[in-house]
């Protein structure tokens, strides 16, 4: 089988990660109003833009292996249920240390490569539980915070929230934002609200979550994308997973011209975490090339670019199975957490 790096020009690691992401941080800027209330985007032509995307850009056998793979070291590997355990979150991490059976990875030309998720992504009660079971790995910690996934407790409690989930060892904080301020168009309160959630993760790197299902249109997606960002978002996030639309590749185009426009005022790279419902193999390859093709092949890597996901690694290993013996098994024989 061809080498996955050769077949494709993307970099697999060669070194375990290193427990956090060693990105520069997003310093964040003034509020802008102006940019922020000139921003456009134009719905149809977006539309149009996507609905090619999966005819036009496939990628066939062993470049396809190597894509998925490439995703799976991109995955925040996340459990969200009120039924949490400590022992579904030991799975998930165990899981998250080993995401790909090692016969896989050896037909793959892979064996010995230190391929993991890109995180694990937890409530605050499962931080530390995440952070001991994940010792010694250097995969980080994300914690979900903010009074997730509606955002509507008191902001000082938000605040407290991120610093024992830092203080238990998170290195990465999902926040959620207060939508009624994107809905009412009140930009200054939404960067005041990042701009303190920011300075309450400390070190920790902040992937701030819009929830663009809840905004009504996609231009308010593209401003609040900027302020996040002007408010030194390290990330920007589209959804919990608990709205009504989650990940679209529409909303990701809207966000990913958003990171651009960003980039090219400041020098800045911002990260994208697609979230919600996202859970085929065909489904990732798709949010892939759109990264490719927007942002570049830098933000390929995990970095930039997470995917927020619980099922999503159990298809990806069983496409990679079937690629490299020429079978599919069930499902149920991938058990994810
Ligand atoms: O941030 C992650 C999402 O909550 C995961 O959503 P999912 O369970 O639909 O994959």
């Amino acid at each position: 089988m061809a080498d996955p790096a050769r077949a494709t020009g993307l970099a697999f690691p060669e070194t375990a990660p290193k427990g956090h992401n060693a990105l520069p941080r997003n310093p964040g800027m003034a509020l802008d109003e102006a940019w922020v209330r000139s921003v456009r985007f134009n719905h149809s032509a977006g539309e149009r833009r996507v609905a090619t995307l999966p005819g036009r850009r496939t990628v066939k056998k062993d470049a396809q292996a190597a894509w998925l793979l490439k995703a799976v070291t991109c995955i925040d590997l996340t459990t969200l249920s009120g039924d949490d355990t400590p022992e579904r979150v030991k799975r998930l991490c165990a899981k998250a240390k080993s995401p790909v059976r090692h016969d896989i990875l050896e037909a793959l030309g892979m064996a010995g490569r230190p391929i993991t998720t890109g995180a694990v992504c937890v409530y605050h009660r499962f931080v530390a539980t995440a952070v001991e079971a994940l010792a010694g790995s250097g995969i980080p910690v994300a914690a979900v915070s903010t009074g997730f996934p509606a955002g509507l407790v008191p902001h000082d409690v938000k605040l407290k929230e991120i610093e024992a989930s830092v203080r238990d060892g998170a290195a990465e904080i999902d926040i959620v934002i207060t939508r009624e301020h994107v809905l009412t168009g009140n930009w200054q309160a939404l960067y005041d609200e990042m701009r303190d959630f920011r300075a309450a993760c400390g070190e920790a790197h902040v992937k701030a979550i819009l929830a663009t299902g809840d905004l009504k249109t996609l231009r308010n997606v593209v401003k609040a994308s900027l302020v996040c960002m002007m408010a030194g978002a390290d990330f920007i996030k589209t959804s919990t997973g608990k709205e009504g639309v989650n990940a679209t590749l529409l909303v990701t185009l809207a966000m990913l011209r958003a990171i651009r426009a960003y980039h090219e005022q400041t020098g800045v790279m911002v990260g994208y975490k697609p979230a919600g419902g996202i859970s085929s193999a065909k489904d990732i390859l798709n949010y892939q090339f759109l990264m490719r093709e927007e942002l570049g092949r830098r933000w390929l890597e995990p970095d930039l670019f997470r995917v927020g996901a619980s099922s999503l690694l159990a298809d990806i290993e069983r496409q990679l199975e079937h690629h490299v013996t020429g079978r599919y098994s069930a499902h149920h024989r991938h058990p994810v957490g």
